[in-house]
């Protein structure tokens, strides 16, 4: 059977050297981890323009520019998911869990004692090696 394959768009946000991470809830896909928020990209809708709902849904900010890192194509067992990864420095707002979830800005060189999905590896990676 096909697994099922979901484009999803991904905000690394910014701010003095710390980056915005949340909790997923225990009933999403990869419940209980950190995750950079974002979420699914809808049908005809290009990737600053879903980060920009998702981020205003989540995360409570309006967002004026992204530039993307990268993209990562992973397969879970049950999933395989393209994420689609973009660097937000250009917002307004105060980032908050603003669906109720939990969240903090953690320093980058902090950023790998977080427990996240199995395909954040290579962002995390990617994020530490820029600040040498
Ligand atoms: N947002 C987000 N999703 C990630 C990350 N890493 C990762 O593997 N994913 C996977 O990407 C997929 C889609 O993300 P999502 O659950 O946020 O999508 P969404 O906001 O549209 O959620 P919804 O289905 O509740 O509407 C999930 O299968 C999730 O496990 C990450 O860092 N951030
Ligand atoms: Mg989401």
């Amino acid at each position: 059977m096909q697994k099922k394959r979901v484009e999803v768009a991904v905000g690394v946000i910014e701010k003095a050297q710390q980056i915005f991470v949340c909790l997923r809830g225990e009933d999403q896909h990869q419940g209980g981890l950190w995750e950079f928020p974002g979420g699914k990209m809808e049908a005809g809708e290009d990737v600053f323009s879903a980060l920009k709902r998702e981020l205003q849904e989540e995360v409570g900010i309006e967002i004026y520019n992204s530039s993307e890192l990268m993209r990562i194509e992973h397969d879970y067992a049950d999933k395989a998911v393209c994420l689609y990864i973009h660097h937000v420095e250009d917002f307004s707002g105060e980032a908050h869990g603003a669906e109720g979830q939990p969240s903090k800005w953690v320093a980058v060189e902090q950023l790998h004692e977080l427990a996240f999905p199995e395909a954040n590896k290579a962002i995390v990676e990617l994020l530490q090696a820029r600040q040498n």
